[in-house]
């Protein structure tokens, strides 16, 4: 980027002095590198040529050949020339010299009236005109002799004037060159551009992450003071819905039990059922758990609001009773996408027109499914910028706010145990499960439109399969996190028909009116993950999961290589298993020798499970992403490249799934799932342990 800053000053003043007023360019000024000053060069000839395109004769617009060239004869050439001071013999003035033999020659031509080896700096469009026209005209031959020697002086004027001709030819030619390298340069440039536009974006994300412990980092539209003295303001939007009863509110009012929300809040909830203020707060209130004391304070601070999603009106109407609320303070306010993604564009734009927060920040929040595939979720996240930008863009995958997800980084990267390890040479395979024993329950309309692959794989699995296989990133600002989540899953490859298995449970067709009676939807999939890079080359990442099964259950099992030798036959391989849910747990499998007289090998564990080592209340995923953008912290939330990378691992085989109709295999509610699935796995080398159950502790 400061290579093409350079490159672009440097040919404007470069520019300037040779065609401008100013006659003399100091070199000695710049600093150049050779990259810049072929770059600048080229601009400076694009500068010189560029009005042809538009404007061939230059004539009576703004911006025309004489304004930008200055009209300096040919025969006025030396005197006008600006002269070029070179600067001393040193690195930099190595750059600046090949700067100026880069731009000298490409700045020539011959004239009219001397030998086709004297050349004179081409100092205006017109010369390039003239250049033009004369390669449209054939040359002259000689009038009535055959003779190539010039005898009279006509002939002479004759010969030179081929001979001029053909050099400003030859010039032409190179004006095309020139003009047709500039032309590539400049799409490599734009693409860089944009590149580097998108770093600058994401450095003033991260110097953002890394002041937002003071709560204070708003966005740039913010102005007013810190998210703990200005009032906070909440809109649930979807406010009748399963998420906002479910996890939404429940969160908002834990995290007002800990007092972790602002003194001054407001909380609006919104959507197209109508209900009483009383009626909504008796509704949320039901899954209130703990802190039952705050409850009544809490439920004094929450409001209804019914109206169109897609309405101004509707919006502008919640803003009156934020503004209310807020009583003229100044004010941050939180918008909560709790609603079907197809109606996300539109709230955003009626929220922005409408109901921002004009004293302080406007964040929002959404929820996945961010689309179906790569480009429903590029467009999705357009439509969303129109109204608010990245950085005030909070895309939500609840597993990041798990506990033990979180905990990974820190297993990984603070025990110096693990990193050796950490690779292709001692890891055989590593499962990720999603294991549910419920159906759809109530939303099977949402997920016959989307299956298993969509709900969870995409975003839940994949969000661990980021966490335990990137590299270490360079600090755990949210940018350089996210930077190291993308690199590796953008380096996984798409999945192939061969590494997958689909199945649906017996009985989902009937289970919800909204399925459809001949429904392909997949509520189960099993698929295995390959990453392209030199640490995980070889090394197949299972994802499973699935809806109907034996068990709920999430976890992360890493199994290592066999270890070959004298227990070879006997041992079996150590795992390490991140248990997510239930009963959070890290625990270790190791080989063990049997206590006693007997000499027989047994697998036992290192185990640290939380509810027996810890005595400490355990956040729901909502709390913490819900203050998380309070605090407006970006770490736990998906940034639109990743959301990217990781649609390009799935789509091909979603569209294929789709368009080839296929069948999947049907399964026992209640099991664990297609046979199918075990020989997948079985292929890629996993082991199952023989007799190994990891659980409450019994003595053995
Ligand atoms: N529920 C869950 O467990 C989870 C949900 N999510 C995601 O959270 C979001 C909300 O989910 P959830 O609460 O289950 O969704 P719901 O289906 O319950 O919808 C939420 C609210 O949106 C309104 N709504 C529903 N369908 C439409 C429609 N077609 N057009 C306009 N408005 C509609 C309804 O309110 P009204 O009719 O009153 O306007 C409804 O109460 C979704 O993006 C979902 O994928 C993510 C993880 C888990
Ligand atoms: O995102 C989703 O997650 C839930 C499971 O969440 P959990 O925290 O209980 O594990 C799943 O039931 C739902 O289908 C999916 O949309």
């Amino acid at each position: 980027m400061l290579g093409q800053r350079s490159s672009r000053v440097t040919s404007d003043i470069l520019a300037s002095a040779l065609l401008g007023p100013t006659d003399a360019i100091d070199l000695r000024t710049f600093s150049l590198t050779r990259k810049s000053a072929k770059s600048a060069t080229l601009q400076l000839i694009i500068r010189l040529v560029s009005p042809l395109d538009q404007n061939p004769r230059g004539e009576g617009t703004e911006g025309s050949t004489d304004r930008v060239l200055p009209l300096c004869r040919n025969s006025e050439a030396s005197e006008a020339s600006p002269t070029v001071h070179f600067p001393p013999d040193n690195e930099t003035s190595a750059c600046q010299r090949d700067f100026m033999s880069l731009s000298l020659p490409l700045i020539t031509s011959t004239t009219g009236t001397k030998k086709s080896t004297q050349r004179r700096p081409l100092r205006k469009s017109a010369d390039v005109y003239t250049l033009m026209e004369d390669l449209q005209k054939p040359p002259k031959p000689p009038s009535g002799r055959s003779s190539e020697i010039p005898v009279t002086s006509e002939e002479r004027n004759i010969q030179g004037h081929i001979q001029t001709t053909s050099n400003k030819r030859e010039d032409t030619r190179d004006v095309f060159k020139i003009m047709a390298d500039l032309k590539e340069e400049n799409a490599r440039l734009k693409k860089e551009l944009e590149k580097y536009k998108k770093q600058v974006e994401r450095l003033q994300n991260k110097g953002k992450s890394l002041t937002s412990s003071s709560a204070s980092n708003g966005d740039k539209e913010k102005s007013s003071g810190d998210s703990e003295n200005a009032h906070l303001s909440v809109v649930v939007v979807g406010a009748s819905g399963d998420l906002a009863k479910k996890k939404t509110f429940p969160s908002l009012f834990n995290l007002f039990g800990l007092g972790l929300l602002p003194k001054d809040f407001t909380i609006v909830g919104f959507a197209r059922s109508k209900m009483s203020d009383e009626e909504f707060r008796k509704n949320i209130s039901k899954n209130f758990k703990e802190f039952k004391d705050k409850q009544e304070e809490f439920l004094s601070r929450c409001f209804y609001h019914s109206g169109q999603y897609d309405s101004e009106q509707s919006f502008s109407e919640v803003a009156k009773i934020l503004k209310e609320k807020e009583g003229g303070n100044s004010a941050n306010r939180m918008f909560y996408l709790a609603i079907p993604p197809s109606i996300f564009a539109e709230v955003a734009t009626a929220a922005k027109s409408v109901a921002v927060s004009e004293n302080g920040w406007n964040r929002i929040i959404v929820e996945k499914p961010f689309g179906k595939d790569t480009e429903s979720s590029a467009q999705l996240s357009r439509d969303l910028a129109t109204g608010f930008s990245e950085e005030q863009t909070y895309r939500i995958d609840h597993y990041l706010g798990k506990e033990m997800v979180q905990n990974l980084l820190v297993i990984r990267f603070a025990n110096s145990l693990w990193e050796p390890v950490w690779n292709r040479h001692y890891i055989a395979n590593i499962t990720i499960t999603f294991k549910e024993d419920i159906g759809t329950e109530g939303r099977g309309g949402y997920f016959d439109e989307y299956g298993i692959i969509r709900d969870v794989m995409q975003n839940h699995l994949t969000q661990m399969l980021a966490l335990v296989a990137m590299e270490t990133p360079n600090s755990l600002s949210a940018e350089d996190v996210r930077d190291e989540k993308v690199k590796v899953v953008s380096a996984c490859r798409p999945i192939s028909p061969e590494d997958i298995v689909v199945g649906q449970y017996d009985g989902y067709l009937d289970e919800d009116e909204k399925v459809a009676k001949d429904s392909i939807t997949p509520t189960f999939a099993t698929a295995v993950v390959h990453i392209d890079n030199p640490r995980w080359a070889g090394v197949p990442f299972v994802l499973k999961c699935g809806k109907g099964l034996n068990e709920r259950k999430a976890e992360i099992r890493v199994q290592f290589k066999s270890n070959p030798g004298i227990y070879a036959e006997d041992s079996e391989r150590n795992e390490l298993v991140f248990r997510v849910q239930p009963n959070e747990a890290v625990y270790y499998k190791v080989n063990t020798k049997r206590p006693g007289l007997s000499e027989e090998i047994a697998m036992s564990e290192l185990d640290l499970t939380y509810k027996e080592r810890y005595e400490v209340r355990l956040p729901d995923a909502y709390e913490r992403l819900i203050y998380d953008v309070v605090r407006g912290d970006h770490n736990l939330f998906v940034r639109e490249d990743e959301l990217d990378a990781a649609w390009k691992i799935f789509t091909p085989i979603l569209h294929k799934l789709d368009a080839e109709k296929v069948k999947p295999i049907s399964y026992k509610f209640g099991s664990r799932g297609p046979e199918e699935s075990d020989k997948l796995i079985h292929r890629y080398g996993f082991q199952r342990s023989k007799s190994y159950q990891w659980g409450p502790k019994s003595k053995i």
